[in-house]
């Protein structure tokens, strides 16, 4: 089967719009549910303010991160090659994907992220400390916006989705990425000039829910409809959420795991750093049974996050896997 990759070669557009806010603030609280699986079914994205990560947790984090990207290539390569775990630079995952980024990959367990650190810092405890910290609020966080979903999606069990981030062995893994300020010799927008330059190119994130966040600089497109691009402005005080392929497996389809890319900018280097939140590798992935609808049967056929992961990894950056595991379509796993 021909898994669709996308043409980049084709015209592309830009087009604002105004993307969805959650507030979860004791008074924005009782209407998130429904705003939430509202943005998840529109955009598979939205933005969370009063998020209760705490301000200190984040500085220290950005200060771990920058400190990091300062080191000399020499340093930084040292925590490297990214296998898919370490420190990566242009090259992404293992089938030629490349982008103008360089990044460090990590696990999740605060055990095994104490063990890397002592590669990536000369003050391995604090640097271990600080992404350990930061993992385990915004992780928290991932499963509070979960539990608000599973309630807006009036499912029975509560806790459905934030259970399999919560699971001990859960797979979640956490991302830095650095895009060093660079301006390219094609504009992307048309036109001639000095313009942005892919970074990170188009993708889902095969995972549950992403929680990301930036600094003060734009660069986060995500694409409703192919080859239109809506930019995402950047607010380092909230973090953007989105739906990975798991959670569209699991709502039946109903939720979006939205294609997005982050471009280059050419007067200042970007930073945002993202947790990917997983299931165990166990894990089966299937629609829940009571948010199937009669008239909607299954779109995808029930897989381990581990048969998910192999054919993630098998793939390039930009393939829709989602469409190896359709029911009842051509060409599909049996
Ligand atoms: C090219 C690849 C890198 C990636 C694994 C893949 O084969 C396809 C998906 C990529 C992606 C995108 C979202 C996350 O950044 C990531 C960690 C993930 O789970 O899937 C990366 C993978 C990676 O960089 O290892
Ligand atoms: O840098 C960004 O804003 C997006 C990065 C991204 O999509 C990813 O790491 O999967
Ligand atoms: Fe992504």
């Amino acid at each position: 089967m021909v898994v669709a990759s996308p043409n980049p070669r084709r015209a592309e557009k830009i087009q604002a719009v105004e993307l969805p806010v959650i507030d979860l603030s004791p008074s924005g609280r009782s209407a998130a549910p429904a705003l939430i699986v509202e943005a998840c079914e529109k955009y598979g994205f939205f933005k969370v303010i009063n998020h209760g990560v705490p301000g200190e947790v984040v500085s220290r984090m950005d200060e771990a991160s920058a400190g990091f990207f300062a080191r000399p290539d020499s340093e930084k390569r040292g925590a490297g090659p990214a296998d898919p775990f370490g420190y990566g630079s242009k090259s992404i995952g293992f089938n030629g994907d490349v982008g103008e980024v360089e990044y460090l990959l990590l696990e999740t367990d605060p055990v095994l992220v104490s063990r890397r650190s002592v590669g990536i810092s000369d003050d391995p405890n604090r640097f271990s400390a600080a992404v350990n910290s930061y993992i385990e609020a915004v992780r928290e966080l991932a499963c509070d916006i979960l539990d608000l979903m599973a309630q807006g999606l009036r499912a029975p069990d509560a806790s459905v989705f934030s259970r399999l981030l919560r699971a001990v062995d859960s797979d979640s893994v956490f991302r830095i990425n650095h895009y060093p300020r660079r301006s390219g010799a094609v504009l992307l927008r048309g036109g001639g000039g000095v313009g942005e330059e892919v970074g990170f190119g188009e993708h889902s994130d095969p995972q549950i829910l992403t929680v990301l966040r930036s600094n003060d600089v734009g660069g986060l497109q995500i694409s409703l409809e192919d080859g239109v691009w809506t930019p995402v402005p950047p607010d380092p005080a909230a973090f953007w959420v989105n739906v990975g392929d798991v959670l569209q497996a699991m709502t039946n389809g109903r939720f979006l795991s939205v294609r997005h890319r982050a471009l280059t900018n050419p007067f200042k280097s970007r930073t945002s750093m993202a947790f990917f939140g997983a299931p165990p590798l166990d894990a089966w992935i299937a629609p829940q049974r009571e948010l199937l609808d009669p008239r909607r049967p299954c779109i995808y056929k029930p897989f381990t996050w581990a048969e998910y992961k192999k054919a993630v990894y098998s793939l390039r950056l930009g393939d829709t896997r989602l469409d190896l595991f359709r029911a009842r379509k051509e060409g599909g796993i049996d």
